[in-house]
């Protein structure tokens, strides 16, 4: 069951690559076949360069490439050869031509990369095709020159010369096998060969001509005699001339001294070739092995580079040896330690579905992975950092600050006791630990400290995953998070290092979390509580005070108006004995009656009763003004509760 889950998994990532168009193929594949076969139109027929068949037609055009190189030249030089088969090698051209005439057709027919999207245009096609330097050399290398046949007859193959132009589809062939060969550097060596022994071929070719041209046998340089038996024989005729040409231009010598003007400019010229070839030898042979070489630094650690470091700084001899053995093992069985390092230019998703691919048959054996979601898995495996550990070798220390985790790919470990030698439990493929330092589980009273030693028995390759990049992915899964720490209780108990309260008690835990945060909540409630009813009853207290001032203002206002009233009367009784003793009494009451108010002004101000009709402004102002204080006060209530509030959250 878990086996196909991960299988799934591997599935979908294939099909995350390839598409949905991928997806909706299985769906229904054979009704799309169907379809795709009875709409193949030949006319409307285009070849996409990045399909399998295009790569495959570019292969097979190798070897007419190849055949009119090598054969060309061979026939030309070698007559008799030439007249004994000739309608073999006729047929054999002509068979070559035809697949140079469906090449350029395929010309007209490959599509191209527009803004990504493959143009399927014919026409455009067409004219792209046409004005690419490729159809130039295409034409001119299907160029009719057999024609010629009629005039310099049938026996002069040099005349298909012109086959030689569509070498560029030959190197676009090899390009691309070398960018899709797993074996790059054995693929350059064979190319490397491949033109060595064209080029010997040639050079063999040519000097059979040169021979037969100053005369077999004219002296010891040249091809011997071929009256002679032993040199008649076409095949021995080859192999001598190739044999002779390899000698040259590998610059091995021990050929006869030239005697003749044109052998000496022959063997200068090859001479000269032969350096280069040299050169181009030695120099791709230095490219293989430092590529090698470059690989090897990727794939493992630089062992030269270490073990100068352990003899500049005079390290143990037993430590050095313990380095050695290590560097040999990963050596020996192929491990790669740094494979996050190797696939990190890759994009993420190429990435998550190598690491898925490699990881798969280990991961599936972790019990907490067997079950978790296909997205914590993905997102783990490029987190995995794999290490070997050598036998003996301490991976944790009880004690020591936990900052990872393990899973194991291969080998065995075991939970020993301080004196390194008791083991509490073996530890094997698929299992993990150095869970429980790193989770913080409640009640561990060793906290963040490893509570056991952990040592390789033999060889073993573990998969380590960090503190932080454990602690964020189980963020977002805390149903995994649960399962891991259940696994480190277990642990915790048996070794009677869990806190009692905290024993197994999830549940309670929450709850208990919920009541004090609840208490809290409660606490700052009653907090705002207690200040709004101290704000409440200051405002109170306030508009009482208020009321009292006012009350007191007006009865003090009263009183006044009561005296002033009866000063008034006593003042006009006065005035009326005056009028009766007094003629000229009346202007002066008339005097007195304008200064009147002024007199009361006066009073007013003696007395204080313009500030009780400025308090009753006042009053009204401070009515308004209350009104005002309240909103205010609401206002600062406002205030006080976001200001609460923002207080709380933070
Ligand atoms: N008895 C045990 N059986 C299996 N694993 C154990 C046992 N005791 C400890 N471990 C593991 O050993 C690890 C040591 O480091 P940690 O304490 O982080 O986490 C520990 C557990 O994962």
């Amino acid at each position: 069951m878990n086996t196909s889950r991960w299988a799934r998994l591997f599935t979908w990532q294939h099909m995350n690559k390839n598409g949905e168009e991928e997806e909706n193929k299985e769906q229904e594949p054979k009704e799309k076949k169907k379809e795709e076969t009875t709409k193949l139109n030949w006319k409307e027929w285009i070849i996409d360069s990045s399909e399998e068949y295009y790569y495959t037609w570019l292969q097979i055009m190798i070897l007419p490439i190849c055949y009119n190189w090598v054969i060309i030249i061979f026939r030309t030089c070698f007559y008799a050869i030439e007249e004994k088969f000739v309608a073999t090698w006729l047929t054999l051209d002509y068979i070559c031509d035809l697949f140079y005439v469906l090449d350029t057709v395929i010309g007209f027919r490959t599509g191209f990369l527009e803004q990504g999207i493959l143009v399927r245009d014919l026409s455009l096609l067409k004219k792209r095709y046409m004005r690419s330097s490729r159809f130039k050399w295409d034409i001119a290398s299907l160029l009719p020159t057999d024609l010629l046949y009629l005039k310099l007859g049938i026996h002069t193959p040099l005349v298909r010369v012109n086959r030689f132009l569509r070498t560029g589809r030959m190197n676009e062939a090899l390009d691309r096998m070398e960018t899709r060969t797993s074996y790059p550097n054995t693929f350059r060596v064979a190319k490397l060969m491949l033109y060595i022994f064209v080029l010997i071929h040639w050079n063999a070719c040519v000097y059979f001509s040169l021979s037969n041209y100053i005369g077999f046998g004219a002296d010891p340089w040249v091809y011997p005699n071929i009256s002679d038996p032993e040199f008649a024989a076409t095949r021995r005729q080859y192999f001598y001339c190739f044999w002779f040409s390899t000698l040259i231009l590998t610059t091995v010598g021990d050929t006869p001294p030239p005697e003749r003007e044109e052998e000496y400019l022959f063997l200068v010229a090859d001479m000269l070739i032969a350096v280069l070839v040299f050169a181009s030898v030695v120099g791709s042979m230095g490219d293989v092995i430092s590529s090698l070489r470059d690989r090897d630094n990727v794939f493992f650690p630089n062992h030269e580079l270490v073990k100068g470091y352990l003899r500049s700084r005079r390290i143990s001899k037993e430590l050095q040896k313990r380095v050695n053995d290590w560097y040999q093992h990963l050596h020996i069985n192929k491990k790669i330690t740094r494979e996050n390092e190797i696939l990190q230019h890759l994009p993420i998703t190429l990435q998550t579905a190598i690491a898925v691919s490699v990881h798969l048959p280990t991961l599936s054996k972790v019990t907490i992975f067997q079950n978790c979601e296909n997205s914590l898995l993905e997102q783990l495996v490029l987190k995995l950092t794999p290490q070997v550990y050598s036998p003996g070798e301490y991976v944790c220390k009880k004690g020591d600050v936990g900052h990872e985790m393990y899973i194991i790919k291969e080998g065995k470990l075991a939970v020993v006791a301080d004196d390194g030698v008791t083991q509490f439990a073996v530890l094997g493929e698929g299992n993990f630990f150095g869970e429980i330092s790193i989770l913080n589980i409640k009640g561990n009273k060793s906290g963040n400290r490893r509570t056991a030693n952990i040592r390789s028995i033999g060889y073993s390759d573990l998969f380590s995953l960090s503190k932080e990049d454990l602690t964020e992915t189980l963020l977002e899964y805390p149903a995994a998070k649960r399962l891991l720490e259940e696994k480190g209780r277990q642990i915790l108990t048996k070794m009677g290092m869990l806190e009692e309260t905290d024993e197994g008690e999830g549940e309670v835990e929450k709850t208990e979390d919920k009541v004090k945060r609840l208490e809290a909540s409660l606490e700052a409630l009653q907090t705002k509580l207690a200040r709004l009813i101290a704000e409440l009853e200051s405002t109170a207290r306030k508009m009482m005070q208020r009321v009292e001032q006012l009350e007191l203002q007006t009865e003090g206002w009263e009183g006044i108006v009561a005296e002033g009233a009866q000063g008034e009367i006593e003042e006009r009784e006065k005035v009326k004995e005056r009028e009766i003793g007094d003629g000229e009494g009346e202007g002066e009451r008339k005097k007195e009656d304008e200064e009147e108010p002024e007199v009361e002004g006066e009073r007013g101000e003696g007395d204080g009763g313009e500030e009780s009709l400025g308090e009753k402004e006042k009053n009204v102002g401070g009515n308004e003004k209350s009104e005002k204080e309240k909103e205010e006060t609401g206002e600062e209530l406002i205030k006080t509760e976001t200001q609460d509030q923002k207080r709380d959250e933070i």
